[in-house]
């Protein structure tokens, strides 16, 4: 009998369906608790979300949604225990052509954006099933990340030499042209990104002598181009999209591509036969220099403690972000009532900010606030009220009084930097 999954478009569309007089037992048949099923492994391996399966029955018999946030997070909890062990384990062991992906790895993680170009990278590597192709990430420096095969990458090439570290894009781009010569990937991608990605990308390109497509933002499939791929990319100083033939070195923008969320691959290391050439760089990276954080623009802030409306001891608020080192951040109404300078605003009207860790303290989360951190990587609120905006869309929520937990936070702080000096 073949492998090939067959799909039921019709038992699928009675499993979203709740009100259809069989939803229940088709659930069931798929192997949930109905009553409970929140998700479901569909019959091609996507996870199905029943958005209606969330709440519980008053003693009215009308459907409550519990605010207070235990549900959701026990919820969320499971759902991503749930979400982890559903992902279908992809191993190609014979790939018929390598993408290759050099990712920004900025603070020594997988960005955001390092991840939708990943998930880019798949879709050339998966478009063929007759022939796949696999996705080879290629890492420079020390690194923290220990989720590639959750990124979607098939063969990781770690250059962990300290040649790299920091700011070496010509002992890199001498890597890549070893990678190059050795294994010949038929794309390269790299994030068009301030962080390295597109200035390594526009070497690499002129080391290969090939043309690169920049700004890229989305990839279709075209017969019609030598590579049979298109792509879409901003041109004209961001005024303007062009469409043209995908080349080999592809510089891309966040948001290029949907990251890897329902696979797991098998991110085996390789190594290259070839030894590295010696060389003579002309640039020193003489290292980062400390700076004040709180002297650090807004939109370039990596780590933002922000204070709101429920912030009411500001010398705790200003020592807290002191300890932590992050720069400060706040809601309108904070700068409105003259407790921060007007530069300090976070928000549609203020600044859009990009920090990988947002604290947003006393904060309730109206759409003008949240759409100014919409592309913060993590966000953590602190908040008396656990059915907020901010809580919704925080990651982690800590509910309490702000004042409190700031001094519990910046004792725990010191205490910690104590023992680190005392086992030093
Ligand atoms: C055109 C327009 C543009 C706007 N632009 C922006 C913008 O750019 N940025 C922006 O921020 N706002 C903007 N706003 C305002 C926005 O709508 C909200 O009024 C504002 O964000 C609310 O600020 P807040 O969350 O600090 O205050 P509040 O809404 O008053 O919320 C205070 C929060 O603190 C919590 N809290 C209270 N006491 C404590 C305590 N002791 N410990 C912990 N938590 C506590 C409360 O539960 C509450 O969630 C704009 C509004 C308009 C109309």
């Amino acid at each position: 009998m073949s492998d090939i999954l067959r799909r039921d478009p019709r038992r699928e569309w009675i499993a979203r369906n709740r009100l259809h007089p069989e939803h229940l037992s088709v659930l069931a048949e798929l192997g949930e608790d109905a009553s409970a099923a929140t998700e479901w492994m569909g019959p091609n391996g996507v996870i199905r979300r029943n958005p209606h399966a969330v709440g519980f029955m008053g003693p009215n018999g009308v459907k409550r949604i519990d605010r207070s946030g235990a549900q959701q997070g026990g919820q969320a909890a499971a759902g991503a225990a749930e979400a982890k062990d559903s992902r279908r384990q992809v191993t190609i062991e014979d790939p018929a052509f390598l993408v290759a992906v050099v990712p920004d790895m900025s603070g020594g993680r997988l960005s955001s954006h390092d991840r939708d170009l990943l998930g880019l990278a798949r879709q050339l590597a998966d478009a063929d099933g007759e022939r796949p192709g696999a996705v080879l990430a290629v890492v420079f420096g020390t690194h923290k990340e220990e989720a590639f095969n959750e990124a979607g990458v098939d063969r990781l090439l770690h250059f962990d030499d300290g040649l790299f570290d920091g700011h070496a894009p010509e002992a890199r781009l001498a890597a890549l042209a070893v990678v190059e010569a050795e294994l010949a990937p038929s794309h390269w991608l790299l994030p068009d990104s301030k962080l390295g990605g597109a200035d390594l990308g526009r070497r690499l390109a002129a080391r290969l002598q090939e043309r690169p497509a920049a700004g890229v933002w989305q990839i279709e499939p075209d017969a019609t181009t030598p590579l049979g791929w298109r792509c879409t990319g901003r041109g004209a100083a961001g005024t303007t999209d062009i469409q043209r033939a995908l080349p080999r070195i592809v510089l891309a923008l966040a948001e290029c591509a949907e990251p890897v969320s329902e696979t797991r691959h098998a991110a085996q290391t390789l190594a290259l036969t070839q030894p590295l050439p010696s060389l003579l760089a002309r640039i020193e990276d003489l290292g980062s220099v400390a700076v004040d954080p709180a002297g650090v623009a807004l939109a370039e802030a990596e780590f933002i403690l922000s204070a709101g409306n429920g912030v009411k001891e500001w010398e705790g608020f200003h020592h807290a972000a002191k300890m932590l080192g992050a720069t400060e951040g706040a809601s309108r109404v904070a700068v409105d009532d003259g407790y921060m300078p007007r530069d300090r605003q976070v928000g549609a009207t203020g600044t859009w900010v990009t920090a990988r860790v947002y604290v947003a303290v006393g904060i309730s989360g109206a759409i003008q606030h949240l759409q100014g951190i919409q592309s913060c990587e993590k966000v953590v609120a602190i908040n008396v009220d656990p059915g907020c905006d901010m809580i919704k869309r925080a990651d982690l929520a800590v509910i309490g009084d702000s004042a409190s937990i700031l001094t519990a936070l910046v004792e725990m702080v010191a205490r910690l930097r104590e023992e680190k000096r005392n086992a030093a």
